[in-house]
Formats: structure tokens, sequence, C-alpha cells
């Protein structure tokens, strides 16, 4: 994998860990709702927004698709599935707020939303309402999800 210059370093992230800390996302934002629903921002969102949708007991999950990165690199956003509406009483739900880019573009969407991710770069934690966890932002994160031994 070519990874991009602005990352000097890379930290794996296993299941277990994810786990932890999706469950510990949904305690933070259990005094935040209840919610209407969640949207999942595919797809690093999918997993978080699994475990979110069962901490929450919340039954009704949507998608937003997005591609920024390809392999380690940044490519130009893609927006490939919108949602219409304010996002009022919603849920969002990503893995990580790196630059900000996908969540500006997210919240332009849903701007009423609840933005929530795991983690959270210096350069785009302001755009997030709820996170678990500050990552230095010259970091390339692995999540399980997409480790070199995937098929
Ligand atoms: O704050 P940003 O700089 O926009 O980066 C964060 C976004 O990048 C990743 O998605 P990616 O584009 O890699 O797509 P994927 O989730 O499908 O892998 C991640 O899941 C966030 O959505």
């Amino acid at each position: 994998m070519e990874l991009d210059p602005a990352f000097q370093s890379t930290r794996a992230i296993g299941w277990e860990e994810i786990h932890h800390d999706a469950r510990a996302l949904a305690r933070m934002l259990k005094s935040k709702g209840p919610f209407l629903g969640i949207v999942a921002v595919a797809r690093g969102g999918l997993v978080p927004a699994a475990v979110l949708a069962r901490e929450l007991e919340l039954r009704h999950v949507d998608t937003i698709c997005i591609a920024s990165y390809g392999d380690g690199t940044r490519q130009q956003m893609s927006i490939l599935k919108r949602i219409e509406g304010s996002g009022a009483g919603w849920l969002v739900v990503d893995d990580l707020v790196d630059t900000g880019a996908t969540a500006r573009a997210v919240r332009a969407m849903l701007p009423a939303a609840h933005y929530a991710t795991l983690y959270a770069k210096p350069a785009g934690r302001r755009l997030v309402d709820s996170y678990v966890s500050e990552m230095d932002q010259d970091v390339w994160l692995i999540f399980p999800w997409d480790a070199p031994d995937r098929v």
C-alpha cells in the first residue's frame, strides 16, 4: 500500500477495540437521544452503526455513501447516495473524521442531525458532535475491515 505523504505512520485498530469504542460511543449518545434512526456513512460507518443500532435499540438504519480515500491516498470525493431532509432527530455515524471533508459534505446534506464518530483528528473534530478518542493527524488508521490480509 502506498501511503499518502500526509501520513507519517500507521496504527492498526482491532475488532475488540472497535466494539469497545462503539459501546463507549453508545453510552455517550444515550443522553443525547432518543433518535429516530441511524444514518451510517458508508462504508466506514457501517460497523459502528451496527453496534450502535443494537445498543441504542434503533431499527431504522439508512446510509449515505461517500468515497474519498483509496488505499491510503486521498482521491476526489464522490457522493454515491444522498439522503434528503434536515436530519433532525437522526444520528449520523462514521468511523473517523480526518480532514473533515466528508463531515462537511454530510452536514451540508443533513444539517440538523447529530454527527458521531469513533475517532476524530484535530483538523475535523470541530465538525462532529460526539466522538470517543482523538487521533494524531499524521497517523493513517488501519481498520480491521481494511487490514492487509483481507480477501
Ligand atoms: O474527514 P475525511 O478526510 O473526509 O476522512 C474521513 C472519511 O474517510 C473514510 O472514508 P473513505 O473515503 O476512506 O471511504 P470508505 O469508508 O468507504 O473506506 C472514513 O470512513 C470517513 O468517512
